[in-house]
């Protein structure tokens, strides 16, 4: 039985997928933290109904019975009711009647998929076992098998000896989320059926006619309530189980039939597999067209003296990879794949690779000692299976091997063979050993090259002269902030955190950049300069994790020529790194425009309406002394940092783009363009925004 680990967090990932953009129209327009966003999010789901209150006492306690905690639970049993899920039935099934192959006693399977949908998987073994169970009176041992959970023959090795099952739950999990199934054994003489509706017997087991045969039948018809109406299995993929299967076991054979009318693509309808090569013949296949390093491949195997257990393998090099990757490795257990390694993959990889470094050295080869594992493997196409008693998979799934005594067999089995193989041709031994080296060199050139070129990538970094970075390294939590002009850059240096805030002044009116070509933008110093201190490229070069800083800052008067900057700036960024500020990387600072005082106490006010607010709330009816900034460079640091830097205290607008992008370009328009109108309406429009009150 293959269970996946249960998802401990439910569908919570929607949580890690990107926010979606709030509908805002104009740059100045906030966008809420995206903290904010996630946590408005989580609002907008329907307010969960009052909990029903005093009554969690015994009675809140449930124990499920029988099957239904895998109808109500699938995911714990077979890792989900998607496709793979769907198709872990059979893997099911199959595994059941392969164990019975393996342990000696059925030497044929068939497997075949229905017109009506119905699979069914039969094989010559033994037979369940059809008598009553002594310790479930009334029921017969195929009941319990079929309806009891944790009920089995694998656990004591007595009836199987190197069997994939060993939970005992399979074939009642298969029970429980088919709409039908049907159980038929041949055994003891007779013909025995029995009928089940998701997991309940329709009736008892009967005895249909008198039979010599022997062997197992289920026939099943997955529930359309637990995979969804549309789920159906998948002629290829059924296929393809069913032949690795074959591979895994040489003493079997798998016939494969399938109603031609479900077959929609090359999937044959009919086929008889049966390798006795086992997986030398599966390796063979996979690399038919490859060229490979030696001529041969590396096969064997190994039964295990005087105890159950064995050890298979296949492998062979190639230099140009095998389809997608360059190389792979798969493995198994007891013929259930483990496709996250485990014990057997380590033991194969420590065997390889200590055999041939040993060969190297036995052949004066000195730069054999510069191989590792990964260069063995890297170019291998490789295979292993084993077959051992009691097998340990970690945690609740079957996708990875942790018995510890895996790796031991596999080296030990290895070790000989490989070395035979070796020193038998040492034409093959030679080529291998040279091609392994070239990956070992080449491996070590790329570590090199990348220190080289980290080193120089630090030298070519150089910052602009004016910019006074900061002084930590992290990027989270790092803001630059654009200050118009050198006395706003004097102030805010002494108004900053050094360790977290960079401040970059740019001087004079910058160019109108929105009717700029590219050259010029860039032949602009100050912009040039810009670029620097961000880290990034322009245009589709922007990669978010160069960026220096986490939030870039404009910071202009709170006047119309301040207004205008800023709307300067805002087109070049969204002109040459659109994606910085889709990313909520830009922001516009909000200095206050005047301050209010009165006795001990004194206010700012960001804006005209502010200030009358003010005088009408916090100075009634007094006569306050109203001070107007002229400028950021007027502000005491003190006050620049207070009012406007501090990110305890301040308010920030996020610049936000419209959903509609294309709007954004009227919106250039309308800032830079030819219609000096337009262009005074949106930049007292966005004075007096910016005077918004917005949290970040
Ligand atoms: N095709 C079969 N032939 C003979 N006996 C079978 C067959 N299928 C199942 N059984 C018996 O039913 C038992 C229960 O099967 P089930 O698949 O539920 O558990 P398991 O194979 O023991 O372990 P796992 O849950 O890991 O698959 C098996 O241990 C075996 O004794
Ligand atoms: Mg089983
Ligand atoms: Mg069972």
């Amino acid at each position: 039985m293959t269970a996946s680990t249960p998802s401990l967090f439910g569908d919570d990932d929607d949580a890690l997928k990107p926010v979606p953009a709030p509908p805002l129209a104009t740059p100045h327009e906030p966008r809420p933290d995206p903290k904010a966003v996630t946590s408005a999010k989580a609002a907008e789901k329907p307010a969960p109904a009052p909990a029903p209150s005093g009554n969690y006492d015994a009675s809140a306690i449930e124990v499920l019975e029988g099957l239904e905690p895998v109808r109500m639970r699938p995911g714990m049993y077979i890792g989900g009711t998607d496709e793979r899920a769907l198709h872990h039935l059979f893997a099911e099934v199959l595994d059941n009647s392969m164990d019975e192959a393996v342990a000696g006693h059925a030497k044929s399977i068939e497997v075949s998929l229905d017109a009506d949908g119905f699979l069914t998987v039969k094989d010559d073994g033994r037979g369940m076992p059809v008598d009553p169970h002594p310790k479930h009176p009334g029921k017969s041992a195929l009941e319990v098998i079929m309806t009891v959970l944790h009920a089995g023959g694998k656990f004591s090795g007595k009836a199987y000896e190197t069997s994939g099952g060993l939970h005992g739950v399979g074939a009642s999990v298969v029970n429980a989320l088919s709409e039908r199934l049907e159980v038929t054994v041949w055994r003891d003489g007779f013909e025995h059926r029995q009928n089940f509706e998701r997991g309940k017997p329709t009736g008892p087991l009967q005895q249909v006619a008198p039979s010599r045969k022997k062997g197992t039948q289920v026939r099943f018809l997955p529930d359309p309530q637990i995979f969804g109406d549309g789920a159906i299995f998948k002629p290829a993929r059924l296929y393809r189980m069913a032949r690795s299967k074959a591979y895994l076991f040489r003493g079997v054979q798998i016939k494969w039939s399938c109603d031609p009318s479900r077959i929609h693509d090359q999937t044959p309808p009919e086929a008889t597999f049966h390798f006795p090569n086992g997986l030398a013949d599966f390796l063979a296949e996979r690399v038919k067209t490859t060229a490979t390093v030696t001529e041969s491949a590396f096969s064997g195997r190994i039964e295990r003296q005087g105890e159950a257990g064995a050890v298979e393998w296949a492998v062979t090099w190639t230099p140009q990879g095998f389809g997608e990757a360059d190389g792979f490795m798969q493995s198994y257990c007891n013929t259930v794949p483990t496709p996250e390694g485990g014990t057997h993959e380590a033991g194969f990889r420590a065997a390889l690779t200590k055999g041939l470094k040993a060969y190297g050295e036995l052949a004066g080869e000195k730069r054999a000692g510069i191989i590792t594992a990964d260069d063995v493997i890297a170019n291998a196409g490789a295979l292993i299976s084993v077959f051992i008693r009691n097998p340990e998979f970690q945690g609740q799934t079957k996708e990875r091997l942790s018995s510890s005594d895996a790796q031991r067999l596999v080296e030990n089995a290895l070790r000989d063979p490989f070395d035979h193989w070796l020193t038998a041709s040492p034409k093959a031994a030679r080529s291998l050993l040279d091609f392994v080296i070239d990956r070992a060199e080449e491996r070590l050139k790329r570590r090199k090259d990348k220190e080289v070129s980290r080193a120089s990538a630090t030298r070519k970094l150089r910052l602009p002269g004016k910019l006074a970075d900061c002084s930590g390294a992290a990027v989270d939590g790092a803001e630059l902030f654009l200050v118009e002009g050198d006395s706003a850059g004097g102030s805010a240096k002494q108004a900053r955190d050094r360790k977290t805030q960079a401040i970059l002044p740019l001087r004079g009116k910058i160019l109108n950049v929105a009717s700029a070509s590219g050259d010029k933008l860039m032949g602009n110093k100050e912009l040039a300069d810009l670029m620097l201190a961000l880290g990034v490229q322009p245009g589709n070069k922007y990669r978010e994790e160069d960026l220096r800083y986490e939030r870039i800052v404009i910071m202009t008067d709170a006047d119309v020529d301040g207004a205008h900057i800023a709307s300067l700036l805002i087109t070049f960024f969204y002109r040459t790194v659109p994606e910085l500020v889709r990313g909520g990387k830009l922001f516009l600072a909000m200095p206050p425009l005047y301050r209010i005082s009165h006795g001990g106490k004194s206010l700012y006010a960001r804006d005209d309406a502010h200030k009358d607010e003010l005088l009408a709330t916090e100075f009634k009816n007094k006569k306050p002394e109203i001070g107007r900034f002229k400028g950021l460079g007027e502000m005491m640091p003190a006050q620049l940092k207070e009012t406007t830097m501090d990110p305890s205290k301040r308010t920030m607008a996020r610049v936000v783009l419209p959903r509609d992008e294309s709007s954004v370009e009227d919106l250039v328009e309308t800032l830079m363009g030819r219609k000096p109108e337009l262009r005074f309406r949106f930049i007292q429009e966005n004075a007096e925004f910016a005077a918004a009150d917005v949290d970040i």
